[in-house]
């Protein structure tokens, strides 16, 4: 079953250039699934997460989650959408510097005004999964980036979103982090069915994923399928990204896995 489609999506920005950032771009995610995007710098992934997220409308074509279409919901409607289906990991972590672990991670659900009972279960549930629970108290500036990317994590799953939005998540994190974090990202994935989108120049990450797809100007250019080994994924991610072409410098973080 699929939890999003895109479908024939085109946004073009105008100004002084026309600029047609994503151009009849159609895939769908099936739920359970985790997908990574890569594509050359100014492919248009950023602008795909836009549209994904509803911070900015396609000019033409469809994004349905769940055979919903926000495109018909009023801003109320939308606000409402967005925080309770969407959950959204950041390079940057985002966290708020004078809240504590544990109550960054419970926010989402007090904004919306959960029962107590409601937001510790959640946050038990989480903390252990993720490997919160010793430093649910320290502030953001007490804690690693890895651990400040998997509070975030635990923010992002806090209220079961249907789909969670990951824009590099590890760009800002060195190796073991990142490994960490996206064998975080595999275990909610696979245990949870949580389903993942995620935007990454980094091979390595993509390689974490069920699938990668690879976009150009815009436009889908292909698609690739794990098999049972990561370390042949990474090569498979290799040889597409070879035909993708792209700058130098766009897949800067090219490493051995
Ligand atoms: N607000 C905007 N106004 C005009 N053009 C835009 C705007 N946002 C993006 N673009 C253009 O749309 C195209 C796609 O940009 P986008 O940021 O989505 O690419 P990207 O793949 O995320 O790039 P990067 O990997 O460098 O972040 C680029 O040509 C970019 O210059």
């Amino acid at each position: 079953m699929s939890i999003l489609q895109i479908h024939e999506v085109t946004k073009v920005y105008e100004g002084k250039v026309t600029n047609r950032a994503l151009n009849q771009l159609s895939f769908e995610v099936e739920k359970g699934e985790f997908v990574a995007i890569m594509g050359p710098s100014g492919s248009g992934k950023t602008t795909l997460m836009n549209v994904v997220s509803m911070i900015d409308v396609p000019t033409s074509g469809e994004v349905v989650f769940d055979g919903m279409k926000p495109q018909k919901f009023t801003s109320e409607e939308l606000a409402y959408f967005r925080r309770r289906q969407l959950g959204f990991v950041f390079q940057e972590f985002n966290l708020l510097p004078t809240l504590t672990v544990e109550e960054n991670i419970i926010l989402p659900l007090t904004l919306d005004e959960q029962p107590i009972k409601v937001m510790e279960e959640r946050l038990a549930f989480l903390s252990d999964k993720l490997d919160l629970t010793q430093i649910l108290h320290k502030r953001p500036n007490e804690i690693s980036g890895g651990q400040a990317q998997r509070t975030a994590i635990a923010r992002a799953l806090i209220h079961d979103p249907m789909l969670v939005l990951a824009d590099e998540p590890t760009g800002n994190l060195d190796s073991n982090a990142s490994r960490e974090v996206l064998e975080l990202l595999v275990k909610m994935n696979k245990e949870n069915k949580t389903t993942i989108l995620m935007v990454t120049h980094d091979p390595i990450a993509a390689s974490y994923c069920d699938r990668v797809i690879f976009i150009k100007d815009g436009e889908f250019f292909n698609e690739i399928y794990k098999d049972d080994r990561r370390q042949t994924f990474f090569q498979r991610i290799l040889n597409v990204l070879s035909l993708l072409g792209g700058h130098v410098g766009d897949f800067s973080s090219i490493r051995l896995p």
